[in-house]
């Protein structure tokens, strides 16, 4: 539940005690985001974690609008993005278009927009493309990007041989894109290639969403969380999402290869900021 009718439900911050004895139950509730993707909706999600906004717009025929902000009074009917930055990933099937402020960007599968601060009117239209939202407080008003995967070459990470081979395309990211605190990247495993984010790092200054998707319906990804010596795992399914507080690993195995967008913000977007573990001292 939320406390601010924009929002289908409210993620609060969690401290590394309440990970330990949490039920599985407690554990999906407070930490994996499903539903985003329900057809002919546009579903919000808060996180008081670097104050994100999760969420999926999955148009169909009719087209779909970015909300106005509903609370506080003083705020109510102002642009969502008065305040803020967001991106958007199509996750597909299909492609769609972003429109902000009248100009149109058609989004093939796994392109991206990046949407400054101050934007007014952003519509979703495209039957079958899903449209993943990450939103977080901005102080400044950066260009639109549109993003492909050609124009982000991957940076190439693992090997065939330790079931890992993938391609981490970083999207907004100061290199490629700027932005005033949201980071962005698409990573997609090579067909038999099961685990990502290996070997897995925490990162204090900056907490993680991983939303994976490209998995069939009755495909999962075990994402494990949690202190490097107190781990957990979460079961997660196609267009589910899972917040990583920013003690927390974040990695996964899948039981087929997939695709996942990750998007951090906090207080640098510096990508080498991780303190890679030894997997051998993972408990
Ligand atoms: O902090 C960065 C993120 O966790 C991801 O970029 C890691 C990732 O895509 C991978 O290794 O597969
Ligand atoms: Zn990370």
């Amino acid at each position: 539940m939320s406390a601010d009718p924009l929002f289908a439900k409210t993620y609060h911050a969690v401290h590394p005690d309440m990970m330990m004895g949490a039920s599985n139950a407690d554990l999906h509730d407070r930490h994996a985001v499903t539903g985003l993707f329900r057809a002919g909706e546009l579903v919000l999600t808060y996180s008081h974690g670097e104050r994100f906004i999760i969420g999926g717009a999955m148009p169909g025929e009719a087209a779909l609008d970015l909300p106005v902000q509903r609370e506080p009074a003083s705020a109510a009917g102002h642009p969502l993005l008065e305040r803020r930055e967001l991106g958007v990933v199509n996750i597909g099937p299909a492609a769609g278009t972003v429109t902000v402020d009248g100009v149109a960007y058609p989004l093939a599968k796994y392109e991206a927009l990046y949407v400054p601060m101050g934007s007014r009117d952003v519509r979703f239209e495209g039957a079958g493309a899903r449209f993943y939202l990450l939103s977080v407080p901005a102080h400044a008003a950066y260009p639109i990007v549109h993003m492909t995967l050609a124009g982000n070459p991957p940076m190439r990470r693992g090997s065939p041989e330790t079931s890992n081979a993938r391609s981490i395309h970083q999207l907004v990211l100061p290199h490629a894109c700027q932005s005033a605190s949201l980071c962005l990247g698409l990573t997609r495993l090579d067909p038999g290639s099961v685990w990502n984010t290996m070997p897995p790092h925490v990162h204090e200054r900056r907490s993680e969403i991983y939303l994976y998707f490209d998995l069939e319906d009755d495909a999962r990804v075990f994402h494990y969380m949690g202190q490097p010596d107190e781990l957990r795992h979460i079961l997660l399914g196609d267009g589910d999402a899972v917040i990583s507080p920013p003690w927390s690993v974040h990695m996964g195995a899948g039981t087929s290869s997939y695709s996942f967008v990750w998007a951090m913000a906090g207080e640098n977007q510096d990508y080498e900021d991780m303190d890679v573990l030894d997997i051998c001292q993972l408990a």
